[in-house]
C-alpha cells in the first residue's frame, strides 16, 4: 500500500463536525500509531531537508503534532504559531478566515530571525488561510518562508492557490491529497 492510501485508511472522516456541511477529517487515530506517526515524520524530514530548512514553525494546535517531532528529528528550532493572546512578549499578529469561522495567530517576534529559512508545518490545509496569515507573519518580520508542510490537503477548497503568488511557487508537501 502507498503511503497515501495507508495514511487514509487510518484518519476517520466525520461529517458535518463542527458545522453541517463540513467532513472533518479525524487525526487522532493516526496519533495513536506510532508506527504511522514515524513514516508521517520520516517524508516531512525528507522534504525539509531538500530545502534546507533552518527552523520549523508549527500552527496551532494540530500542527504541532508534527512540527514538534519533525525539528527534533532534524536538531531544528521548532516555533509555536499560536492563537491570539497565548504568547507572552512582543508578537507579530495576522488574521485570517477558516472553513468555519475567522482566527487570529502570532509568533513571538524573538523566533523571526532576519533572512533565515522556516519552513510551515500542519495537519490540514483547506482554505489556506491559516497557513498564508502563518507567512504572512514570517515575511513582514525580515525572515524567509521556504515551503509548506501538511499532512492533509482539502484540494477541492484550493488552498494551494492562496499560498503561490504569481512570482513564486513555493514547495508544497502535502502526503495525503483530497481531491
Ligand atoms: O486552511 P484553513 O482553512 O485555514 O484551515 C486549516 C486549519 O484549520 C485547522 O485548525 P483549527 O483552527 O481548527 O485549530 P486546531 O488545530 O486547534 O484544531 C487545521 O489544523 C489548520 O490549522
Ligand atoms: N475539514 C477539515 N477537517 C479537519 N481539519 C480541518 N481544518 C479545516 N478544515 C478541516
Amino acid at each position: 500500500m502507498n503511503i497515501q492510501n495507508e495514511l487514509l485508511s487510518i484518519i476517520q472522516d466525520v461529517p458535518n463536525f463542527p458545522k453541517e456541511g463540513v467532513i472533518f477529517k479525524d487525526i487522532n487515530p493516526l496519533l495513536r500509531d506510532p508506527v504511522a506517526m514515524k513514516k508521517v515524520i520520516a517524508e516531512m524530514v525528507g522534504f525539509a531537508r531538500e530545502l534546507q530548512v533552518q527552523n520549523i514553525v508549527g500552527i496551532e494546535s494540530r500542527g504541532f503534532f508534527f512540527g514538534l517531532p519533525l525539528a527534533l528529528q532534524m536538531n531544528l528550532p521548532f516555533i509555536a504559531a499560536r492563537k491570539k493572546g497565548k504568547l507572552p512578549g512582543i508578537v507579530v499578529n495576522e488574521s485570517y478566515n477558516l472553513e468555519y469561522g475567522s482566527d487570529s495567530i502570532e509568533i513571538q517576534k524573538s523566533a523571526l530571525n532576519i533572512g533565515e529559512r522556516y519552513l510551515i508545518v500542519d495537519d490540514v490545509i483547506a482554505t489556506g488561510g491559516t497557513a498564508k496569515a502563518c507567512s504572512n507573519i514570517i515575511e513582514k518580520s525580515g525572515a524567509q518562508v521556504v515551503g509548506f508542510s501538511f499532512l492533509i490537503e482539502l484540494a477541492f477548497l484550493r488552498g494551494r492557490d492562496l499560498l503561490q503568488n504569481s512570482a513564486y511557487k513555493f514547495p508544497i508537501q502535502s502526503l495525503i491529497n483530497i481531491t
